[in-house]
């Protein structure tokens, strides 16, 4: 077993808008989110006093402790206000993809059993539809103003009392956000106010913020990294938060150079635009000290010539999984040059990993010995709702979560992640599950079979790949084309299928299961 050198954290016991804006009114006047396309800033004492009364105006509007309420929006300034006014009302925040098709949305919010709505008035025609096909939302608010639609803005004018809901940070589900898994479709990830809490805490003496940081958040707030990282990190520390709704490359190195932003947490196809894109010549990011990436591998050779090309310490790696709120390892900032090139960083405080063989999961394996990583610690998942099976399958009963990811340890504790057990593929460190797109596929009349896995394209970002068996009567007519066009209609963008082979049959095994390994291998040997 493999302990982190770091001392251990007591849990924090609080709710995750006390963790995060506890101290607030200490940071006063001082910026806390700033709109990098407008500079709209709200200070610390507007943050916290606005989520107070947006807080009170849900409350009154009727969202009450144990509520879902579904937070459906890009980044804006607006999102943390609306996040930490959702919780102190007592909700559950479930968060969803703002790309997400109203057939995928309405599924979420089925699954889980969603009574409220926030949007943002673009979003607006997306939200009523999923709503409308989900059957149980009682009332779509929108961050900004649409007519027909009570606005958060409004509920800063609230006289109602703010609500003391009574949370249990052990027990209360401060976040719901939907990951595949290992294996399957997305499942609701049960997060409480202590361990996203407590997640922060044991980062804190690896990935130290302070209020001087100018931290950039064009990753989505919506994902669970996004969210620690982006948002309740810096803003438990009083740092400035400056906010993009998209990855638009231009647009970022403006707000780098401009906002003289210090730290980026990124993911790999950011990382590969700052080593190659010429337009980065021409700004000036002088200001920034470090880049963490993390949510898909980062290439080793693109981290040292993007971080040469910056004249910046080498990138980080950090590693960790929506079911673990979501850290486990980092390259501490103050390790950054003497880290190896490769790793995705050391324990947090408070963590512990097993590396277990493939073969015979009951035997642990020393350094160098490549195996499954799991963990446990604080920070791990308290499930999937409404899905013990699936939560039995992931966590063990002496609560290790078994990561589905394959890695080793070198003798001075850095961990390599090298391969992967699940199913899952990583598209821009989104997740795809294949089996969505394959029960998709499916349902187009000239399929006859189909299976799903990650192919690599020549930037070295993965892609869902289709092996396609088509219909005798259809072969001819249907085209790899019409195939991408007819997902492409149905998913969000990031699920698209990006590369197509037609086969005669798909490799199963006896019990029906896809042999993805034999697929893996036509991959390479067409
Ligand atoms: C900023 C990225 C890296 C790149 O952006 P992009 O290149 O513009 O692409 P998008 O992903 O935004 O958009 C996908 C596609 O949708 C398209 N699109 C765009 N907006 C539109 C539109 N409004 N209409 C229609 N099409 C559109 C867009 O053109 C694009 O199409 P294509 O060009 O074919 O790829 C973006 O992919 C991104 O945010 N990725 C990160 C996702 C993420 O945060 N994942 C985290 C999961 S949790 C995790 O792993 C935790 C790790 C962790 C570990 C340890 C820790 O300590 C902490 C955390």
């Amino acid at each position: 077993m493999f302990r982190s050198e770091y001392a251990d954290v007591p849990p924090v016991e609080l709710p995750i808008h006390e963790a995060v804006l506890g101290h607030a009114a200490r940071f006063g006047e001082q910026p806390a989110l700033i709109d990098g396309t407008d500079g709209t800033t709200l200070t610390y004492a507007q943050l916290d006093r606005f989520h107070r009364r947006i807080a009170a105006g849900l409350a009154d509007a009727g969202v009450r402790k144990g509520d879902v309420l579904a937070l459906h929006s890009p980044n804006t300034i607006a999102f943390p206000t609306a996040f930490y006014a959702a919780t102190r009302a007592g909700a559950s925040v479930t968060t969803v993809h703002p790309l997400a098709t109203p057939e995928e949305f309405a599924k979420q919010l089925r699954d889980s059993g969603a009574r409220w709505i926030v949007t943002i008035s673009p979003l607006l025609g997306t939200a009523r539809r999923a709503a409308e096909l989900s059957g149980g939302i009682r009332e779509i608010f929108v961050c900004d103003s649409a007519s027909g639609h009570r606005s958060l803005i409004d509920m800063l004018a609230s006289t109602a009392p703010e609500p003391r809901p009574g949370i249990d940070p052990a027990e209360d589900v401060a976040a719901l956000p939907y990951s595949s898994g290992t294996t399957g479709i997305p499942k609701g990830v049960m997060l409480t106010h202590r361990q996203i809490a407590t997640n922060l805490a044991q980062l804190e003496p690896a990935v130290p913020a302070t209020p001087g940081d100018r931290i950039l958040a064009v990753l989505p707030f919506f994902h669970i990294y996004g969210l620690t990282a982006l948002m309740n990190a810096p803003l438990r520390k009083g740092a400035t938060v400056v906010v993009l709704p998209r990855f638009e490359l231009e647009t970022f190195l403006a707000a780098v150079q401009n906002h003289r932003i210090t730290g980026l947490y990124v993911a790999p196809p950011i990382v590969l635009a700052l080593a190659k894109h010429p337009a980065v010549a021409d700004y000036d990011l002088s200001s920034l000290k470090y880049v963490i990436s993390a949510a898909a591998p980062l290439d080793a050779h693109l981290a040292r010539a993007c971080a040469e090309r910056l004249g910046l310490p080498p990138i980080g790696q950090a590693y960790g999984m929506t079911e673990l709120s979501p850290g486990s390892h980092v390259v501490p900032l103050a390790r950054l040059h003497d880290a190896p090139a490769g790793t995705v960083g050391r324990l947090i405080a408070g963590t512990e990993m097993r590396i277990v063989s493939l073969d015979d999961p009951g035997k642990d394996l020393g350094t160098g010995e490549a195996g499954e990583i799991l963990i446990r610690g604080p920070q791990v998942m308290r499930g999937y709702l409404g899905r013990p099976d699936a939560t039995t399958a992931m966590i063990d009963t002496d609560g290790w979560l078994h990561t589905g990811d394959v890695g080793h340890v070198d003798a001075d504790g850095w961990l390599y992640v090298v391969d992967r057990v699940k199913e899952l593929i990583k598209y821009k460190g989104f997740q795809v599950a294949p089996a969505e797109l394959e029960a998709l596929l499916l349902t187009h009349p000239g399929i006859a079979d189909a299976a799903v896995i990650g192919s690599y394209n020549d930037d070295g970002n993965e892609i869902p790949h289709a092996f396609v068996v088509r219909r005798a009567e259809a072969a001819e007519e249907l085209t790899e084309n019409e195939i991408m066009l007819y997902v492409a209609e149905r998913v969000a963008p990031y699920k698209r299928v990006r590369r197509i082979t037609f086969i005669d049959t798909v490799p199963r095994a006896a019990s029906g299961k896809i042999l993805r390994r034999e697929l893996r291998d036509l991959r390479e040997h067409p």
